[in-house]
């Protein structure tokens, strides 16, 4: 039999709820093991779930109900959980009638997030939501638990997502245009030796797009990142920075990532869901053949992993072109053909894949090397290169 007892300060109520098997069997006042004027409801209206015979661990939750201090007794020593106030307006129960504090019935958010602490399972993103709507999980603060935090995300619709970005001058994929109507724009010409036969159904899934990736509404953005995921400068500096403390909680999770390998964490208050981190390879002195295939693993396991993910939507930078010194034409090179080959693969899982260019110099180079993995239609003028 495991013994929870919740302590609603202030009430001076020490209630303590008993469970086995896998059922709330009873709750009573602490203090003298009394049934409580209320815990017909409480039981009743705390979940008929489950307490595991289990150790179950209770979860820490910041700031999410009132005023109640969770002890669970199986532990070896009382280990004291405290709940923040939500807010002044949030109160476990409803308004007391009588003289007792409890006859009022608890409110169902306030036991359905006990049952949740009971029974250490994050409250489902509806419950999320609704208290995300209220505001009530602070996606800045580095004291709320990432996964918490992630859970509420998954529940909350475009709307109520938009409320939460960190920019609010984000660009929607559809104001991101196909690489065909850029390339009508830009003048460009055809060559007559493509590395690739044209494939229309490629037509509408690539784009080149140059600014600030962190500002793209796409299912996921990859972050050039550096082997400790902890975030650095550069591309990685702004997602961090924009994506807010709770990206490097998650991803101090993660145990870094190798040269070559693609880890995919939430996004946060970024406008993209997720992000697809991966890390590229230093190139110092000549390129070698290692690092050719090391970027485009980059590529590759970024695509993999935005597949597995059921990402439809996929914005790149230019991986390694920065700090890493990898020679930007040798770069665009091993993006466009592992890019171009992956899709050949998977067109039909992928609505857009975006090359997000920073700097002019890497907009001419994807201008110019474009139509050879993505031929344009003979309407082109074709010239040579
Ligand atoms: N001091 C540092 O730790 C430090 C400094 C700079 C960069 N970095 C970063 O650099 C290393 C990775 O090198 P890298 O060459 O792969 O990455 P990078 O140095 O960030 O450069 C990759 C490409 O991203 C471009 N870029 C920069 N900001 C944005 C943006 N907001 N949107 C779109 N593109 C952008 C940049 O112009 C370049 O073409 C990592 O350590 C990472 O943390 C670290």
């Amino acid at each position: 039999m495991q013994r929870l007892s919740v302590l609603l300060r202030g009430s001076g109520h020490n209630l303590s709820a008993f469970g086995h098997g896998r059922k709330v069997i009873r709750t009573v006042n602490s203090n003298d093991n009394k049934p409580t004027p209320f815990s017909r409801q409480f039981r009743a209206r705390v979940a008929p779930a489950v307490i595991s015979a289990s150790n179950q661990r209770a979860r820490q939750y910041s700031g999410l109900c009132g005023n109640a201090h969770l002890k669970d007794r199986s532990f070896s020593r009382p280990r004291p959980l405290t709940f923040r106030t939500l807010s002044q307006k949030f109160t476990p129960f409803a308004t007391p009638r009588g003289n007792s504090p409890f006859t009022g019935a608890p409110s169902h958010r306030f036991t359905s997030l006990l049952h949740c602490a009971f029974f250490s399972c994050s409250p489902g993103p509806k419950l999320y939501s609704s208290m995300a709507s209220s505001g009530k999980i602070d996606l800045n603060s580095p004291t709320t638990c990432w996964k918490e935090a992630k859970s509420y995300l998954k529940g909350l619709n475009n709307k109520q997502k938009r409320d939460h970005y960190s920019v609010k001058d984000f660009i929607k994929l559809k104001e991101i245009p196909v690489w065909k109507d850029t390339a009508k724009k830009a003048n460009i010409k055809q060559p007559e030796e493509g590395k690739y036969p044209k494939n229309k159904a490629l037509d509408d899934k690539i784009s080149l797009f140059r600014g600030d990736i962190t500002k793209l509404e796409v299912d996921a953005i990859v972050n050039a990142a550096n082997s400790s995921l902890l975030g650095g400068g550069g591309v990685d500096g702004c997602i961090h920075r924009a994506a807010g403390p709770l990206l490097k909680l998650e991803c101090s999770s993660l145990g870094g990532c190798q040269t070559g390998l693609a880890k995919m964490t939430c996004g946060y208050l970024l406008p993209a869901n997720y992000v697809i981190h991966t890390v590229g390879p230093v190139v110092q002195g000549d390129l070698g053949s290692a690092q050719e295939e090391d970027l485009s693993n980059c590529y590759r396991n970024s695509l993999l992993a935005a597949v597995e993910g059921k990402i439809r939507s996929l914005a790149f930078p230019c991986i390694s072109t920065g700090v890493f010194g990898y020679p930007p034409e040798a770069a665009a090179d091993m993006a466009l053909k592992t890019i171009r080959e992956f899709l050949e693969e998977n067109k039909e899982k992928f609505d857009r894949v975006i090359i997000c260019v920073f700097l002019e110099k890497d907009e001419e180079i994807y201008l110019r090397k474009l139509p050879e993995y993505f031929p344009l239609d003979s309407a082109f003028p074709a010239c040579k290169l």
